[in-house]
């Protein structure tokens, strides 16, 4: 995968097929423009590109209402690689970029610098200042300039339009058989394991605790059957989300009991599958109730 940098002035030299939007989640509706644009730039043999913002572009508009991502650019970059995209034009998404007309944001960026011969993107697709353009005006754009456009339908769900929103709302009510369902993979959290209250191992599961980034999305609070990758390798384990009712912790973890697992993993890079909710946080009076408990969500795990 070839990553091509706006900021060093880079210029593709090929002709591209281009898919535009946020992708976050990168959910199966922008799988399947994805892979619309990727098939059609084979077809008329263009490099199959995707623009990507390294910020969301309402992380920057919105200041503290900014959505929670879904996913990492590490990981959108290596979703959009198995689809088949063969390159990305990498951007920031600043007060510049921001103030671009329509048109001058498809004649300086999609013209000059990608060279687009064609241009893929959703049904509600909207760019330029004030997020002036949709798809209307970039099909009389594309006439002006010489590159095809294609709009892509919505892609349902059980009746619903699939949307980053949608994901976002069923992860906090820990609907995650249904997200992951929309999203075509399990909802996965990756950081560095860092070192937490030092309670678990005395109680029998000790925890791998990821090192958050307040970016995130965190799924509703709550006790999750998973899979946690090690050194590439994977593990079933039991995630809690949480702030541990029972100890009064003030902080919200993400921490993950592996099983069949005794290895010291600190500072290693680890990510967390999200397969199933299998109960809320319950504050529990002593530690043995607490122990007790997380017996149980180890028989459950194995039966389901
Ligand atoms: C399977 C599992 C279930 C858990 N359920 C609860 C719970 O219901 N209530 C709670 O207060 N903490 C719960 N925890 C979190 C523990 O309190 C936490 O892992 C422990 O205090 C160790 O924290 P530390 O890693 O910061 O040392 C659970 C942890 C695991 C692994
Ligand atoms: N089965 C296991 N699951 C998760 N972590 C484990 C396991 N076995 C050993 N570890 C190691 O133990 C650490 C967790 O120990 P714990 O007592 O919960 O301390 P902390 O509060 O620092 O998380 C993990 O970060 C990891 O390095």
């Amino acid at each position: 995968m070839e990553i091509v940098n706006y900021e060093k002035n880079e210029m593709v030299k090929e002709k591209t097929a281009v898919a535009l939007g946020n992708f976050d989640g990168l959910h199966i509706g922008h799988q399947k423009l994805i892979k619309t644009m990727v098939s059609k730039g084979r077809e008329k043999k263009l490099k199959s590109s995707v623009l990507l913002f390294k910020t969301h572009t309402k992380s920057i508009i919105r200041g503290n209402k900014r959505p929670k991502l879904l996913t990492s650019n590490n990981q959108k970059i290596s979703l959009l690689e198995s689809i088949g995209v063969e390159m990305i034009y990498s951007m920031n998404f600043n007060k510049d970029i921001m103030q671009l007309s329509p048109r001058q944001f498809v004649e300086d960026i999609l013209v000059d610098k990608l060279n687009v011969k064609l241009v893929v993107v959703g049904f509600n697709y909207r760019f330029g200042h004030k997020a002036q353009g949709d798809s209307a005006c970039l099909k009389k754009l594309g006439k002006e300039f010489g590159f095809e456009v294609i709009v892509v339908e919505p892609v349902y769900g059980e009746e619903l339009i699939i949307s980053s929103t949608l994901i976002r709302e069923l992860l906090s009510e820990g609907n995650i058989e249904k997200a992951n369902k929309f999203l075509g993979r399990p909802y996965e959290m990756e950081g560095e394991v860092v070192e937490g209250n030092k309670r678990g191992k005395g109680l029998g599961f000790p925890t791998a605790n990821i090192k958050l980034d307040k970016g995130y999305l965190v799924p509703k609070f709550g006790v999750y059957k998973s899979i946690t990758i090690v050194d590439g390798k994977k593990y079933l384990s039991l995630t809690n989300v949480g702030k541990n009712p029972t100890f009064n912790d003030d902080d919200v973890s993400v921490e993950s009991y592996i099983l069949n697992f005794n290895n010291n993993i600190y500072g290693k890079k680890i990510s967390v599958k999200f397969i199933d909710f299998i109960r809320e946080e319950i504050k529990f009076n002593t530690r043995e109730e607490l122990i007790a408990q997380m017996l149980k969500d180890v028989d459950n795990i194995k039966r389901i």
